[in-house]
């Protein structure tokens, strides 16, 4: 069914269109504080491949469509790359570059045996009926196939993407295989071998990195006053899980706009009232903004949509204690100059948003074995890992006197240089 009626608003908050320079940037003032030689730079700003398909899609109405799909390869020197698959109008080559190389620094940041990926095709899924999406998706699997596969490039979902879309993939790459390759894809469904505690991974390892920051900053959880932008997968359960804590959630925001209340949202009732997209502020008459949401007063704002929203334009009317970057790229360069004169922490996002990928290779180990594990057993492993990471950023910016953003750049990068110069690929 097409969902005309929910066509997207131009965005209230414009994203700075350079998450690539963004990147670029952070990753030579960590390679230059390790004292590397320029070639780890110039080796690591750009992927190692990057692919631009044309995917010609029969729609609905009998036309064909053709889409645009990306997929990028940052690195495979520690191991075969990974990262999701990004559906979304505004997706760009140089954004999905971008986001393939800090995949690359997640996965260096976090110790996992991977290098960094990310896909994207330009389309509004919101306006596409199921079986458009399932052709869509079949297709990008037919254009990128032989790129991908378990042992090269794993992908998994990204935003407006998800569990279904991971089925539909994972049968087309089977298809062409003419094999059972569960491992090829992460975030599928359990029944077709994903893993327990995948679809709430990104936003428990969210969780334990907020509740980890409290300790430090001496903050009680009860009655912390938290805004979170977007209510899709990571957003929805993050609010739910503070709800349920006794976190005060007094902003969300989604799409089309926010809703805010000083004395806290009804969580629960939004949850069941939002649609699959993640959209629940088009059935209020009071919602404002996403400026305007992510200017309120809140101990903590964790932005978890899109990239650029924390920008040289509102830096410094940004009114928290703490940022937690949910989402991937939320605060630019500038912004974060900003926010760290004023004093406002910022937790990074290859830090923070971690988890979804640590458990995509919990599902990868799981479907190797053909073992699977508990739900216990996921989470167990989960919360060591993210609080390892955090202790070694956390110790990283300490030890360089950096903020955390450059502490985890420079964990992110130590193995992928050191691997890179172990296969010969760079001489220093
Ligand atoms: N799903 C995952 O496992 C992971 C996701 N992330 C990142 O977290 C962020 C959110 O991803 P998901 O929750 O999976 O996506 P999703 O598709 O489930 O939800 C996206 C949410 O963002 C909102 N949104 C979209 N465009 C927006 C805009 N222009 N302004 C304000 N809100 C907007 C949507 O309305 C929706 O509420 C993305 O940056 C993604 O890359 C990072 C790590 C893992
Ligand atoms: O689960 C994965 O493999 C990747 C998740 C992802 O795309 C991300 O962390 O940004």
């Amino acid at each position: 069914m097409a969902i005309d009626s929910l066509d997207v608003k131009k965005k209230e908050v414009l994203p700075e269109d350079n998450a690539l320079i963004e990147f670029q940037e952070t990753l030579k003032e960590a390679v230059e504080i390790l004292h590397y030689p320029e070639q780890v730079y110039e080796f690591l700003r750009k992927p190692m491949r990057f692919l631009e398909v044309s995917i010609p899609v029969r729609m609905d109405n009998g036309q064909t469509q053709i889409f645009q799909g990306f997929r990028a390869q940052h690195n495979d020197a520690t191991g075969p790359t990974k990262g999701g698959i990004r559906f979304h109008p505004d997706v760009t080559a140089d954004e999905v570059k971008a986001l393939a190389g800090w995949m690359s620094l997640k996965c260096g940041v976090t110790d996992l045996p991977y290098g960094g990926a990310k896909g994207g095709i330009i389309c509004d899924p919101r306006k596409m009926s199921q079986d458009e999406l399932e052709r869509l998706s079949r297709g990008y699997v037919r254009a990128v196939s032989q790129l991908v596969g378990p042992t090269k490039d794993i992908p998994a979902p990204d935003m407006y993407t998800n569990s279904q879309i991971m089925a539909w993939m994972l049968d087309e790459y089977d298809h062409i295989r003419e094999f059972d390759s569960p491992g090829f894809i992460t975030g599928k469904p359990i029944t077709l071998g994903g893993s327990k505690g995948r679809e709430t991974a990104t936003s428990k390892g969210v969780l334990y990195t907020l509740q980890r920051v409290c300790e430090l900053r001496k903050l009680e959880l009860k009655d912390t006053r938290v805004i979170i932008q977007g209510f899709g997968n990571v957003g929805s359960y993050l609010a739910k899980y503070l709800y349920e804590l006794g976190a005060k959630v007094i902003g969300i925001g989604d799409v089309l706009g926010a809703l805010y209340d000083e004395n806290g949202l009804d969580i629960p009732y939004l949850l069941e009232n939002r649609d699959s997209f993640g959209i629940v502020s088009n059935r209020f008459d009071d919602a404002i903004s996403n400026q305007e949401l992510l200017e309120k007063e809140c101990d903590i704002l964790i932005p978890a949509a899109i990239s650029g929203v924390i920008n040289q334009h509102n830096a410094d009317r940004i009114k928290c204690q703490i940022v937690i970057e949910a989402a991937n790229g939320p605060t630019t360069k500038d912004a974060l100059t900003i926010l760290d004169e004023r004093g406002i922490l910022v937790v990074p996002d290859i830090l923070a948003n971690s988890g979804g990928v640590i458990v995509s290779y919990f599902e990868w180990c799981q479907n190797n074995q053909g073992f699977y594990w508990t739900e216990t057993e996921v989470d167990t492993r989960l919360k060591e890992k993210m609080n390892t990471s955090f202790e070694n950023v956390y110790h990283t910016a300490k030890k360089y006197g950096v903020n955390m953003k450059i502490a985890a750049y420079i964990e992110g990068i130590q193995k992928l240089a050191e691997a890179s110069r172990l296969r010969g690929w760079l001489k220093y």
